[in-house]
């Protein structure tokens, strides 16, 4: 079922068009990454889901309902929206920014409190210890958990988020990345996040939608934006990391073929694997080494790169 529907998007500030001729459909359940260079469009494209900025022409509906249809502060109530600048209240505890959403819809204490815990829980906040600090008394990485732990609390369908570790160091940035795909919480969400990251753009995405100067380059997976750039702007766009998304692309199940493998193998990631081969945690359990799965690695690439030249 088709949840967000972006129809011919267009805006301009002045002169200058920053959103040209955008159209998208999102499935129910799907993550879409808005990816471009920066001054691209991808905020103002995100804002104009939401409705914090109108568009000049075209129209965004939600579930089969244009948003123009809808109160603004409605229609954001029902979905996320989590920032880089995070924004938690400064004077209200986490479990109290937490609450704000929930509350304005009337939710019972109780079950609010409920909520709160176990979001704190999962995003390994300890609520006895964190439910009741002040936001300045976090880290970047804390606080960014929280806002996230916010975003979540009313449980909205869809979540909408702007370089949501933007703010954060990269070794802490890939850390929230991994928790963030592993929240069960977040996998029946509609999620729509704009980066500017290639790395988190590829760790993330079902579909990335790829934009210049406002217009879609392409929109598709990982996987064809990288092996089937639409045009040099894309194929460019990717050149200076191309091996380090390969190896994101690229499962075990491609490299080894699926029937050599167990279910959970599948679909590790090739980066994955190199990781669990080479990391603190390595056991030397493994059925193929390093030089094994780098060979592996590189016949599947050519079979690749064949069948999309085909
Ligand atoms: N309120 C505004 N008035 C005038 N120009 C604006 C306004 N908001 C954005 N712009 C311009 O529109 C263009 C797109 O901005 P936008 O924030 O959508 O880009 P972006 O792709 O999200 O960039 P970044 O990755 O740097 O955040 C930029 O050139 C920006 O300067």
């Amino acid at each position: 079922m088709t949840t967000i529907r972006a129809t011919n998007l267009h805006k301009r500030y002045g002169a200058q068009p920053v959103v040209q001729d955008v159209s998208f459909e999102l499935a129910a359940g799907e993550t879409l990454v808005l990816l471009g260079p920066s001054g691209c469009g991808k905020t103002t494209l995100l804002k104009m889901l939401n409705r914090l900025i109108e568009p000049d022409a075209g129209t965004v509906e939600i579930n089969g309902r244009d948003v123009h249809a809808q109160r603004p502060e409605v229609l954001r109530r029902g979905m996320g929206y989590v920032i880089q600048q995070v924004g938690l209240l400064p004077h209200y505890t986490v479990a109290e920014n937490i609450a704000v959403v929930p509350k304005l819809l009337g939710h019972a204490p109780a079950a609010i409190a409920a909520r709160t815990e176990a979001l704190l829980t999962r995003l390994h906040l300890p609520p006895a210890r964190y439910a009741g600090q002040l936001p300045h008394q976090l880290s970047g990485g804390q606080q960014q958990r929280v806002g996230l732990a916010r975003a979540l609390a009313a449980d909205p369908p869809i979540i909408l988020m702007d370089e949501p570790f933007g703010a954060l160091d990269p070794i802490t940035r890939a850390s929230i990345r991994r928790e963030f795909r592993e929240l069960d919480e977040l996998r029946s969400k509609t999620v729509v996040l704009v980066t500017h990251d290639v790395t988190e753009a590829f760790e993330l995405a079902d579909r990335i939608l790829l934009l210049d100067a406002g217009r879609v380059q392409q929109m598709g997976t990982p996987r064809e934006l990288l092996f089937r750039p639409a045009n040099d702007f894309v194929r460019l766009f990717f050149a200076a990391e191309r091996l380090a998304l390969q190896l994101r692309v690229l499962t075990l199940g491609d490299v080894f073929g699926e029937e050599n493998l167990t279910e959970a193998n599948r679909t590790t990631t090739v980066h994955e694997a190199l990781e669990q081969l080479t990391g603190a945690a390595a056991d030397g359990s493994d059925t193929f080494t390093v030089a094994q799965l780098m060979a592996a690695f590189g016949e599947a690439l050519q079979r690749e790169e064949d069948a999309w030249k085909r």
